[in-house]
């Protein structure tokens, strides 16, 4: 089966640099991507390509050259989904904040909705894909919806869950560690479906990188997937604070134990907490699909992972409280870093915002400097914690457009985030500019130490006890 078509319904970090991609590697495929979000898909079709909806570096230059050439951003999803002769799915599965399962569980009502709309819409037989993260066993729900709602239309359900990391999607999606399919090799139509997507891939990825699975092995990869990398982050952040204790470096250590092959130098560095819009939900996932068979061992050791991360997170707010005489009350704070990593304008998630409702508690005045994260962002990620009225918010924090002005008469700069420009500021002149005696809380391990207590800083630094 030879695709020409493919509709992907959710144009967000996922869908839209996905599509762009898969659209620049077969031009005789036409993409069309559809959201019910009327901004995001303006902004996907903004003339200026440097205004799209996802700051990703080099994703500009992907959609300038398939854009309008066979790559289309859209609201008439019923037309998309009508052409296609693939599918993806591509929407939002945030954690659920209501009923069962609530805090924990994956809210599908949007798949399901999908589901719905393809089922309704189809005319002709269809391949349908799981790009978003879901529970293992989804694939069942979504083909139940889809043979008992659609009018004799014959669907095969394919997963094929995403690895890419923001900030570096693009290099991600270009030259993947591995595609990974889950289908039905045990009939006709399966094996089909499964190949005509392993040839979309196979024009830039190598086959040997394409590995096929059945469905459930594939969606539970993707959960595992990310539960293994959280891990190693809580796992060094745990350490952190034994060697701040102890005068060991985690840096040094994660050096010492990355040179085993066995263990690998990736997913080591010590921070403030993982941020991103996975991570956490994807782990809490997890936890509430094993308890739900009644695997409480299993779901007690995965729910460790997030424990810590919280912990990380508040033990950086406290060290700042406590350092700064046991009071912020009143006492500006800089923020460096908003965004949940480097080269992102997405801040789901990001340590920046439980660490700034920590110290917000405590009265202090922040100012944030992001190079990517607009203001309207900080304040709408601060309000949906509901901790203070809006109007609090907005008075206690202030979002600057120069790292010299937020530093400006600061008690304390705390890094939150690791963008490079941080590591070549002057900072001397900030020195200069700050209240004394002058902290910096370095939540990344960017700075470097000599050079900024030479100026006259007190510096603490995450998992270093030196
Ligand atoms: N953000 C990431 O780096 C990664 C995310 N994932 C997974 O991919 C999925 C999507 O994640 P993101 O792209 O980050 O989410 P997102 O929130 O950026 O985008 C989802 C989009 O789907 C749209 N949408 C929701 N329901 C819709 C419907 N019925 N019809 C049309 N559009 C609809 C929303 O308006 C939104 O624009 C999630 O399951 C996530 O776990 C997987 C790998 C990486
Ligand atoms: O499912 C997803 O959404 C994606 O989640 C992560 O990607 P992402 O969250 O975009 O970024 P990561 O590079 O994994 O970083 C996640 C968080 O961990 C933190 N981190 C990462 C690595 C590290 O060594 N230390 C550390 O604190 C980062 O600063 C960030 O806050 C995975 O890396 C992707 O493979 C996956 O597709």
């Amino acid at each position: 089966m030879s695709i020409t078509k493919i509709c992907c319904i959710g144009a967000g970090y996922v869908g839209g640099p996905t599509m762009s991609v898969i659209a620049q590697k077969c031009p005789h495929i036409q993409v069309t991507v559809v959201d019910l979000n009327e901004a995001r898909i303006a902004a996907w079709n903004n003339p200026d390509v440097n205004k799209i909806p996802v700051y990703e570096p080099g994703l500009a230059d992907v959609v300038a050259e398939a854009r309008g050439r066979n790559l289309f951003f859209s609201m008439d999803a019923d037309k998309a989904i009508d052409a296609a002769e693939m599918i993806f799915i591509s929407v939002n599965t945030p954690t659920k904040t209501y009923g069962a399962g609530k805090g924990q569980a994956a809210d599908l009502r949007y798949i399901e909705l999908c589901a719905r709309q393809i089922a309704r819409v189809a005319k002709q037989d269809k391949i349908v894909i799981e790009k978003s993260t879901l529970p293992v066993r989804t694939a069942s729900s979504i083909k139940s919806i889809l043979d008992h709602v659609g009018n004799g239309v014959q669907f095969q359900i394919l997963s094929n869950p995403e690895f890419l990391a923001e900030g570096t999607a693009v290099a991600d999606l270009h030259q993947p560690d591995r595609i990974l399919i889950g289908g039905d090799n045990t009939t006709t139509e399966g094996r089909a479906a499964l190949e005509a997507l392993v040839e979309i891939y196979a024009h830039w990825v190598p086959r040997e990188r394409i590995l096929t699975t059945n469905v459930w092995s594939s969606e539970l990869s993707k959960l595992t997937a990310n539960a293994f990398l959280a891990q190693r982050v809580s796992s060094i952040n745990a350490l952190s604070e034994l060697c701040e204790q102890t005068g060991a470096n985690i840096n040094e250590i994660s050096r010492a134990i990355g040179t085993d092959s066995r263990i690998g130098p990736k997913f080591l560095k010590a921070s403030v907490g993982f941020g991103g819009s996975c991570f956490q939900k994807d782990i809490l996932n997890l936890v509430y699909i094993a308890r739900s068979y009644g695997l409480h061992e299993v779901a007690h050791y995965w729910e460790q992972v997030i424990i810590m991360n919280d912990h990380q997170k508040s033990r950086f707010a406290k060290k700042i409280v406590r350092t700064l005489y046991n009071t912020v009350s009143g006492k500006k704070i800089a923020f460096l870093g908003w965004a949940f990593k480097k080269d992102t304008n997405d801040t789901r998630e990001s340590a920046a915002i439980y660490v700034a409702d920590e110290l917000l508690a405590e009265q202090a005045v922040i100012t944030v400097y992001d190079p990517r994260v607009p203001a309207g962002q900080v304040y709408a990620d601060l309000d949906y914690l509901k901790s203070r009225a809006a109007d609090e918010n907005r008075d206690l924090v202030k979002v600057a457009a120069d790292p010299y002005e937020a530093m400006k008469e600061a008690h304390a700069v705390a890094i939150l985030t690791e963008w490079d420009e941080f590591r070549t500021y002057n900072w001397q002149h900030v020195y200069d500019v700050m209240l004394k005696p002058a902290f910096v809380f370095d939540g990344r391990g960017i700075v470097n130490r000599e050079a900024l207590e030479q100026i006259g800083f007190h510096l603490y630094r995450i998992g270093s006890g030196e």
